[in-house]
């Protein structure tokens, strides 16, 4: 694999949209770059999993973003059915503590042992929502402290339950790896090329920082979608990149 592919794949570009024709013109434009395609509650919600088995079937790799957050019975069955959809990615919060999460990592092996035929999805935890600030951290959410701190909180306890990594800004992607180990998966949403808007996001950083930081994938949405030419801009990342 080039190394411009390589980088390309560590890439999950968000189809953040209402409907499959618009997904699928992103795909058009896109075609030929082996990103990873991430699918959210908005298009799956509309559209369920029929786009995402056509995501399989034109050989990309997904990023089935649901943010399974319930009693661990029901997340443990709710990630049973996601795994058999074939997905890459699937993820949980991981404020629904350890007996959930090691739950849905339960639902994932018992469909994987249903059908031996699957590949096992990376599973991650979303530790604190990117655009969560530490104001709304202490004021609203009332947990104490820094930011970070809470994130590596709960990137330690989502370890111990099992998984693979998790979700978090790319500020908070050194101290994961120092408290969790390298092996240990950061994928970073939370992603502004210089001059981008930040929207709703308030913990961001550039592509390139977010990767100096060694974190293993970064998630960008409307930096792509809903630029003039969203071709161009995913080229510029990339470029900036390798
Ligand atoms: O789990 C996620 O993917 C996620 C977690 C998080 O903390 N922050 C976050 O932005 N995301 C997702 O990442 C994408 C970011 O999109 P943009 O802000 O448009 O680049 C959206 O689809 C979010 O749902």
């Amino acid at each position: 694999m080039s190394h411009r592919d390589e980088v390309a794949g560590r890439i999950m570009v968000a189809l953040d949209y209402p409907n499959v024709d618009q997904a699928r013109e992103l795909l058009q434009q896109l075609q030929g770059i082996p990103c990873y395609m991430k699918v959210g509650m908005q298009l799956y919600y509309a559209e369920g999993p029929a786009f995402v088995r056509e995501l399989k079937e034109l050989g990309y790799k997904v990023f089935l973003d649901l943010k399974l957050h319930d009693i661990p019975n029901t997340v443990k069955s709710g990630a049973n059915s996601i795994t058999k959809l074939g997905v890459d990615m699937i993820n949980v919060h991981a404020a629904g503590g350890v007996e959930m999460m090691a739950a849905a990592m339960k639902g994932v092996e018992e469909a994987l042992q249903e059908n031996p035929a699957l590949d096992k999805p990376i599973v991650i935890a979303v530790t604190q929502l990117t655009s969560t600030s530490q104001q709304m951290l202490n004021e609203e959410i009332g947990i104490p402290g820094a930011v970070a701190d809470a994130v590596v909180h709960y990137a330690k306890l989502t370890k111990q339950a099992g998984l693979d990594g998790v979700v978090a800004s790319p500020l908070e992607v050194e101290m994961i790896k120092a408290a969790c180990g390298n092996e240990f998966k950061t994928i970073t949403p939370g992603i502004r090329p210089a001059g981008s808007a930040k929207g709703d996001q308030t913990r961001v950083m550039t592509p390139k920082q977010a990767l100096t930081e060694g974190t293993d994938f970064i998630v960008i949405g409307r930096p792509i979608t809903t630029a003039a030419n969203p071709r161009e801009a995913i080229e510029n990342i990339i470029e900036e990149l390798i």
